[in-house]
């Protein structure tokens, strides 16, 4: 597509953005909403709407040339995607429910499924920086090497047992003979077509070529008709049509343009940068000097006394040149000195703010109503907006067809940077000026001078540190230990589409049905590309979107948790360690060891973020009861340590825990819970989803699917089984004969059901049993208290939900 394509579609984009941003930001503030359905649906459907903007500028992002642009565009699409995490959070925290459905919505809004797919921005996997890149590709080069020595044991003569070594020449030996036997029968079948010579060779050719012919006819016009008749796709549609394959090739230039173009504009910067510190800064200096100056005299004349100079961390002498009056700031920096604030939107401390504020919000919530939760988001948004207004909205391009940067733009925006450096040495000097004079004035009255030393000490007694056990090594030494430990781990090749499931159409029927939905697997891909690839792509959005350190996938084997696992870090270019208990099990051993364990693989998985770390069989690390088959290989050993060091991970920090179990019920819940604070439970894959999986899973082991085969009976009677049984049975029907055998005799859904029959689908108490093992979480149970309050009466009183909860129970 064209430049001008993408132009269009941001326009478009912010336009839409601008809508939802006068909505989402009125005049007057909306009055909290009484009636919770109506306020799930309003949030839902802002949350569809973002995600619409969201595809879009994830489009243009991709493919817009201009690198000014890119970066106005970058800076919305992360503010739009934390913004649809904190949507979906309003949504969680009101609804009580991981999962939410949205037909009704999309119906409204005249959607297609497909467009409630959470979109993945490519700049995760493109636009990495250098350092990260080499790293990677230091980890990539201690994979290959380990591989390496790995085959080369595994071809090592000493391994091979007696009996191997016997085996193969026993092999060898019969395919000798085999091949002898073959020449024998070769030369008997020979001699006896001679014989035949004599025979009519002619008349039994035509009558073969007769055969022959009407055969293939038929065929040929069965395959045509069908074709007519819009049943079967011309084949000339299923290979990529030559304007696909240029479509294709021209985004691919787009990007190495793309490329080129980021390069002169990062050259262009620092020329610019230079040109200023050459030509403006010693006027910039001079400039402030006198303004600070003339502020200092002010100062003396309104209140008697010269002011205090603003601290660094307030931002030095541009806190004086808001526009506030002498006498106002004065208060503030002496209200400041009694107690140190944080201006920052997003500062920690506005976020404990929140986090209380939202504690005692519920109870205050029932009786006024219900508000949305403050956002961290949306003064980006509206800062992005006015960039795009202010500067890109009616810009005059007809001189730029190329889309390269403008230097223009560049100046405007460096002079601020070449400003701030300027004025923190201006502060410098003007500091010790004043205190000069403050001594010259002031020494007379016998006054003082104030020391900034409360404030340096403030700061410095800040979190507790973590001790570093490793400072002596090298990030790569660290690394090829780990890799060899088997803890640090290569991920395979699948991505999120590759999880295959379909959407769920009856979601807000049957809750309108009060009948709870099971997810679908296509659910279950979006929410966590929204928990998991968002955040870990994204730094903006770690940082400011509502923080989850550890989440678990809970579900029956072979629904996918370690496909999910390795999915996002594919998409996310993540590094994968492995902590599940079984891998651990002997390795650093003793206390010293598990520290000096879980210290490099933090330490690692800070210096390679963003990182995964995968714990399989989670419920052991919380075992009620250890098995007794079990005592040896101390599975609880993580369960002190960890959730210590997952306190430590903050939101700059781009490294998750994600535990899989199959069996959460062997475990403690309140301990799981309270490590992993998003559960995710899996379902089996419902008929329309298996419907899918049969067709795309068997096409990808090499099968054919054809009209002899019956996928929606297939579908039907397989019902309890999880992908992972698919999987099996395809593979297990597949073999390479199989494949070859195709074209003669096409695959029919019989073939599979013996494969299926011989595996334990996944039994319906085994599900009833996951889904009321999570209601004992503390979602879960939340949800089921609010279903009680709500049978009792609306709204739902706080005092006697938890009676009605364990009658339910
Ligand atoms: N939704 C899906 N789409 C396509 N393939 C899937 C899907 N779910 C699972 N699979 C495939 O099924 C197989 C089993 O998946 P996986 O090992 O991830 O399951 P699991 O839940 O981790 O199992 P377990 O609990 O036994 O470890 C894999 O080959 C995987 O690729």
């Amino acid at each position: 597509m064209s430049q001008r394509y993408y132009n269009q579609m941001w326009a478009d984009a912010q336009h839409e953005l601008s809508d939802l941003l006068a909505e989402e930001l009125p005049a007057e503030p909306l009055s909290p909403q009484k009636d919770r359905v109506v306020f799930v649906q309003r949030v839902a459907t802002l949350y569809v709407r973002y995600i619409q903007i969201c595809r879009k500028l994830v489009e243009v992002h991709d493919l817009l040339l201009h690198p000014q642009k890119r970066r106005v565009v970058r800076a919305s699409l992360d503010a739009v995607m934390g913004r649809v995490l904190e949507l979906k959070n309003e949504m969680v925290e009101k609804e009580f429910s991981e999962y939410h459905y949205m037909d009704d919505i999309l119906y409204a809004l005249k959607l297609t499924p497909a467009k409630l797919e959470i979109p993945i921005p490519h700049y995760f996997l493109n636009d990495v920086s250098k350092t990260a890149q080499d790293r990677k590709g230091m980890l990539m080069d201690i994979f290959k090497m380990m591989e390496a020595i790995k085959s080369l044991d595994s071809v090592t003569l000493e391994e091979m047992t007696q009996e191997e070594a016997i085996k193969i020449i026993q092999s060898a030996e019969r395919a000798r003979q085999g091949r002898l036997r073959a020449k024998l029968l070769q030369e008997i079948s020979r001699s006896k077509r001679k014989d035949a010579e004599t025979a009519d060779t002619i008349s039994a050719a035509i009558c073969i070529q007769k055969a022959w012919r009407s055969y293939i006819q038929r065929r040929k016009t069965q395959h045509e008709e069908r074709i007519f008749l819009g049943m079967v796709m011309d084949s000339k549609y299923l290979e990529p049509c030559p304007d696909e394959i240029a479509v294709l090739a021209a985004e691919a230039d787009t990007r190495i343009k793309q490329k080129e173009y980021e390069e002169a504009y990062q050259k262009s910067v620092q020329l610019v940068v230079n040109e200023l510190r050459e030509m403006e800064a010693y006027d910039m200096s001079l400039t402030l000097k006198s303004q600070i100056q003339q502020w200092f005299f002010e100062c003396r004349n309104a209140t008697g006394a010269f002011p205090e100079y603003p601290s660094e961390e307030d931002g030095g002498s541009s806190l004086i040149f808001e526009e506030k009056t002498p006498e106002q700031l004065k208060t503030e920096i002496d209200e400041n000195e009694e107690k140190p604030i944080s201006r920052n939107y997003s500062s920690k401390s506005k976020k404990t703010e929140g986090k209380e504020k939202l504690k005692k919000g519920v109870e205050a919530e029932e009786e006024a109503g219900l508000k949305m939760l403050p956002s961290a988001f949306l003064p980006d948004l509206e800062a992005g907006n006015k960039v795009y207004t202010d500067v890109w909205k009616n810009r005059d391009e007809s001189e730029n067809f190329s889309q390269k940067h403008e230097v223009e733009l560049i100046k405007e925006e460096m002079r601020k940077v070449v400003e701030a450096e300027v004025r923190v040495q201006v502060d410098e000097q003007m500091r010790q000026e004043l205190a000069e004079m403050k001594l010259a004035v002031d020494k007379d009255k016998g006054v003082k001078p104030k020391t900034n030393a409360k404030k340096k000490k403030g700061s410095k007694s800040g979190k507790k540190k973590e001790k570093d056990l490793t400072a002596d090594r090298s990030l790569e030494s660290l690394c090829q230990e780990l890799v060899e430990q088997g803890l640090l781990k290569q991920t395979n090749n699948v991505r999120m589409q590759d999880y295959l499931g379909e959407y769920s159409y009856l979601g807000t029927t049957l809750r309108q049905n009060d009948i709870e939905p099971m997810p679908s697997l296509s659910d279950v891909r979006q929410v966590l590309s929204l928990y998991a690839v968002l955040p870990l792509g994204s730094p903006a959005v770690h940082e400011k979107a509502p923080l989850i350190k550890a989440l678990l996938l809970v579900g029956p084997s072979g629904v996918g948790k370690k496909m999910l696992v390795h999915a996002i870090c594919q998409e996310t270019g993540s590094t994968l360690f492995d902590l599940s208990p079984l891998n651990t099990a002997g390795k650093y051993p003793g206390k010293d060891g598990l520290a000096m364990m879980l210290h490099m693989v933090f330490k690692v998985a800070r210096l390679l973020q963003p990182s995964v770390i995968l714990i399989e069989d989670a419920e052991k690390m919380f075992y009620k009861k250890t098995p007794a088959a079990e005592t040896e290989l101390d599975p609880k050993r993580l369960k002190k340590n960890l959730p210590e060091l997952l306190k430590l991970i903050k939101g700059e920090d781009r490294v998750l825990v994600i535990g899989t179990t199959k069996d959460p019920h062997s475990a403690d819940v309140e301990s799981l819970c309270k490590m992993y604070t998003k559960i995710i439970l899996i379902p089996r894959p419902d008929y329309s989803s298996r419907y899918v999986l049969w067709k795309k899973l068997i096409m990808k082991e090499g099968g054919e699917v054809t009209f002899a085969l019956d996928l929606s009976s297939l579908a039907k009677n397989s019902d309890g089984y999880t992908p992972g049984h698919m999987v099996q049975a395809i593979r297990s029907v597949l073999t390479k004969k199989r494949i070859l055998q195709q074209a003669r005799k096409p695959l029919t859904a019989r073939e599979f059901i013996p494969a299926l029959a011989k595996l334990d689908p996944v039994f319906q108490e085994e599900e009833e049993a996951l889904k009321s093992w999570y209601a004992k979480t503390p979602l879960g149970k939340k949800r089921i208290k609010a279903a009680a309050g709500k049978e009792e009466e609306l709204p739902p009183p706080p005092k006697g939900k938890t009676t009605k909860t364990k009658k339910k129970k």
